[in-house]
């Protein structure tokens, strides 16, 4: 049994790191957000000038953002096609869970596009991505504060392994209540994929329309980093029961590091690219937009391949799709597979995944660094990721995971590392 509450190890660097990465990030952001409307667009130099308080301050910002929020909590909370299950609490119960997040992408497809047919201005909202960034981070604060003090009276059951070690700032940080919920509406659930990954599309959508009202048309380098991410969202969409089983859902706590993530980081930093294209055009020939697809496809099979045979193989391990995969016992009833895409490195799912994230930014050139944040943030992201899981899976399996190390011996990239 792992060990939980104020005996858990700290993570993140304890409360210091805890604290600093609460500064860091939102500071990292907003510099991304400066850097790439500036000239030079140097990621590791300051930003030309630091913007006035106006800039960052607008109500219609505050505005368009709640109604963001008030819209995807109104898809959240439409009938859904299918109500999942999620993986077994601390007290033996499951959570259910509604299976329409790709309903709620294409409603939102469906009003942009009425919107934007009778005049809306969307280019307009790449102007405002300042102040919508600074809103997302406040919302992130007092949502995360109000998340903290909704968990000072939820029973010990409902609390997260980390996120209670009894240090205000590390539990703020990490999260400490596992699935906080008002009624049936669950908040990390909801926040993780539905306002920031759709936002996401929505930008760089914004931008792309922008970039064809300043040039004639959208450049070919933008239509491929619209294009790719568009895939990627969709694809968590259509697959949403499978991040019921992401250590997000199944292990962190809902605080900071989520509610910041999930609402500002992701939306203002992964649309990156298509900020920096739109400031810096870059020209694409055919034949590399090719190879990028090609890169693009590999990473894309790679990544879904490996998470679906997971998500498959958990599910019903008799599933004739998994069911000839090798695979080993553990102590507590479950089975590790050893042999597919599990059987080439221990997180098959991450090299697909860093992969697909060197191909959204080839789009870009190689002139700059800047649009190589996202995959020196991701590979650090998954290196972190991947080590927290490998001490969970000890504390889980034990034997059994030496010996799955043992018979595939590399984490995430065959013969490298
Ligand atoms: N774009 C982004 O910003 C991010 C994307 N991601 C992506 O999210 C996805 C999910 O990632 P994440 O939640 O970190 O982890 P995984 O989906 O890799 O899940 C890890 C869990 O899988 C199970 N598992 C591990 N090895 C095996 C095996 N051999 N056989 C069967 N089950 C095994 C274990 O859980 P158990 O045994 O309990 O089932 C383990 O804890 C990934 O594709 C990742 O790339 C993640 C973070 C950020
Ligand atoms: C701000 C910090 C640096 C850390 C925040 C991390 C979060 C941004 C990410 C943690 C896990 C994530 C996942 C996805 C998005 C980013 C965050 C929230 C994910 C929804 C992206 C789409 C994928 O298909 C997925 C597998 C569903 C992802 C699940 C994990």
């Amino acid at each position: 049994m792992a060990p939980q509450g104020s005996r858990a190890p700290l993570e993140f660097g304890g409360p210091l790191g805890a604290a600093a990465l609460m500064l860091l990030l939102p500071a990292t952001m907003f510099h991304l957000l400066l850097v790439a409307r500036s000239g030079p667009a140097r990621l590791l130099g300051l930003p030309p000038h630091l913007p006035a308080p106006e800039a960052l301050w607008s109500p219609g910002a505050l505005l368009l953002w709640l109604t963001w929020l008030g819209l995807q909590a109104a898809f959240y909370l439409l009938p859904a096609h299918k109500m999942a299950e999620g993986q077994e609490l601390k007290d033996k119960s499951r959570l259910r869970y509604p299976i329409n997040g790709f309903q709620a992408l294409v409603l939102t497809a469906l009003l942009v596009g009425l919107g934007v047919s009778a005049g809306l201005p969307l280019g307009m909202l790449t102007e405002m991505l300042l102040p919508l960034a600074w809103v997302a981070t406040l919302t992130a604060f007092i949502f995360s504060l109000l998340l903290y003090l909704k968990a000072l009276m939820a029973p010990a059951s409902a609390l997260a392994p980390g996120g209670n070690s009894g240090n205000p700032v590390y539990d703020f940080f990490l999260g400490r209540e596992l699935n906080p919920r008002f009624g049936s509406f669950d908040c990390k659930y909801f926040c993780e994929l539905r306002p920031g990954l759709i936002g996401w599309v929505l930008i760089n959508l914004a931008l792309l329309v922008q970039e064809a009202e300043l040039l004639g048309s959208p450049s070919l380098a933008m239509w491929l980093v619209n294009g790719f991410q568009l895939l990627y969202v969709g694809d968590a969409l259509w697959h949403e029961e499978a991040v019921l089983t992401t250590m997000d859902i199944t292990h962190d706590g809902f605080g900071f590091m989520l509610a910041f993530g999930d609402l500002a980081w992701v939306p203002f930093t992964y649309s990156l690219q298509a900020q920096f294209l739109l400031y810096h055009p870059q020209p694409l020939e055919l034949p590399t937009a090719s190879v990028i697809c090609l890169v693009n496809a590999v990473g894309y099979y790679i990544f879904r391949g490996a998470n679906s045979q997971k998500n498959t193989f958990r599910k019903n391990p008799s599933d004739p799709r998994v069911a000839g995969l090798e695979t080993i016992s553990t102590a507590t009833g479950k089975q590790l597979l050893v042999s597919g895409w599990w059987g080439m490195v221990r997180h098959p799912n991450y090299l697909g995944d860093l992969i697909m994230a060197l191909a959204w930014s080839l789009p870009c050139g190689v002139s700059h660094l800047l649009p190589y944040f996202y995959l020196l943030y991701f590979t650090a992201l998954l290196v972190h990721r991947e080590a927290r899981d490998e001490q969970q899976c000890l504390q889980k399996y034990g034997l059994a995971w030496h010996e799955y190390c043992r018979r595939v011996p590399y984490r995430i990239v065959p013969y490298i590392y």
